[in-house]
């Protein structure tokens, strides 16, 4: 594990993980925003296989009623973690490593597997943008699909579509079906849907690279605006510049565990140094009980 000042930077072990709990935030009297004990994820891939006679047998001798798991994979392990109010966080680690499922986790996409997750306060999740999007309905149709999806009604998206083609540059483009939109442009329309609304918590996952060099410093901006107002900020990106200038804190994560959390320029510091002298495999743990029900 790379070398930093103990005093700030946590560097975790397994057994630390495990014992550390997650108490109330003493230190301001009021409850963190995010607090994720013992969490852990497992993806299970299913099989699909050609059902026959022998499989059919077997699973009326086995009264198995769903199909057999082909593999399973756990995504995060063991995560402990307390968000507080104003705290702008980045979150790096290599392909594969786990921060785009805890970005999902915290949104309620993914429930865990083991653990506990609490969110307190209006999660706006910078994710999958334009995931709710029809190709068929023109942009401004669109705009007001996506805000009825985020839980605003008709008449609180009309105020907002000025404000959204004014960033995206799009007004032109808005009775366009979305089908024949570039992707930049489809790009630019889920960003600034998305990014209307004022959230307490946001979740941003590589959004800062959407559409062309001159709207990806529009987009930064507009992030930098909403981290202003909102109550916490957590980033997932491979931009480390953008993570040293946006956020304070840093947590890295490796192969789904989180291996260290402190300030930001540390954990980058640490980070890119590793990327020279590979991190060193967490230990392996037992397999974590399945919560039941
Ligand atoms: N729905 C899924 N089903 C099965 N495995 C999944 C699923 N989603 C993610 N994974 C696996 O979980 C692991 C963590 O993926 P995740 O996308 O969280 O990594 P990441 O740190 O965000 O990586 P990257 O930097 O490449 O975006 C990967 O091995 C991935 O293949």
């Amino acid at each position: 594990m790379p070398r930093s000042s103990p005093t700030k930077t946590r560097w975790f072990s397994d057994s630390e993980g495990r014992s550390r709990g997650v108490r109330k935030d003493r230190a301001k009297g009021v409850d963190p925003l995010i607090e994720l004990r013992g969490v852990s994820l497992r993806f299970v891939n299913y099989s699909d296989k050609m059902y026959t006679l022998k499989r059919a047998v077997l699973e009326l001798v086995l009264r198995r009623d769903r199909p057999v798991p082909n593999s399973e994979f756990w995504a995060l392990r063991d995560i402990d973690l307390r968000i507080r109010h104003g705290e702008r966080i980045g979150i790096v680690g290599s392909n594969g490593a786990g921060k785009s499922t805890l970005l999902r986790l915290l949104a309620k996409i993914y429930p865990p597997s083991t653990g506990t997750v609490e969110v307190r306060g209006m999660v706006a999740p910078l994710i999958e943008m334009g995931a709710g999007f029809n190709p068929e309905l023109s942009g401004f149709d669109n705009i007001l699909l996506n805000g009825a999806m985020l839980g605003f009604t008709r008449k609180q998206m009309l105020a907002k579509v000025d404000g959204i083609h004014e960033f995206t540059g799009l007004r032109d483009f808005a009775d366009l079906p979305l089908k024949y939109y570039s992707s930049g442009m489809f790009a630019r329309l889920a960003f600034g849907v998305a990014t209307e609304i004022d959230p307490e918590i946001l979740l941003v996952d590589e959004s800062l690279g959407v559409g062309d060099a001159a709207f990806r410093e529009k987009a930064k901006e507009r992030i930098r605006g909403l981290m202003d107002r909102s109550h916490a900020v957590i980033l997932v990106s491979h931009e480390l510049g953008s993570l040293r200038e946006l956020c304070d804190r840093g947590l890295w994560m490796h192969k789904g565990r989180l291996v260290a959390d402190g300030p930001i320029d540390e954990i980058l510091g640490a980070y890119i140094e590793s990327t020279a002298t590979p991190v060193p495999e967490p230990e392996p743990a037992a397999e974590p009980a399945e919560v039941s029900g």
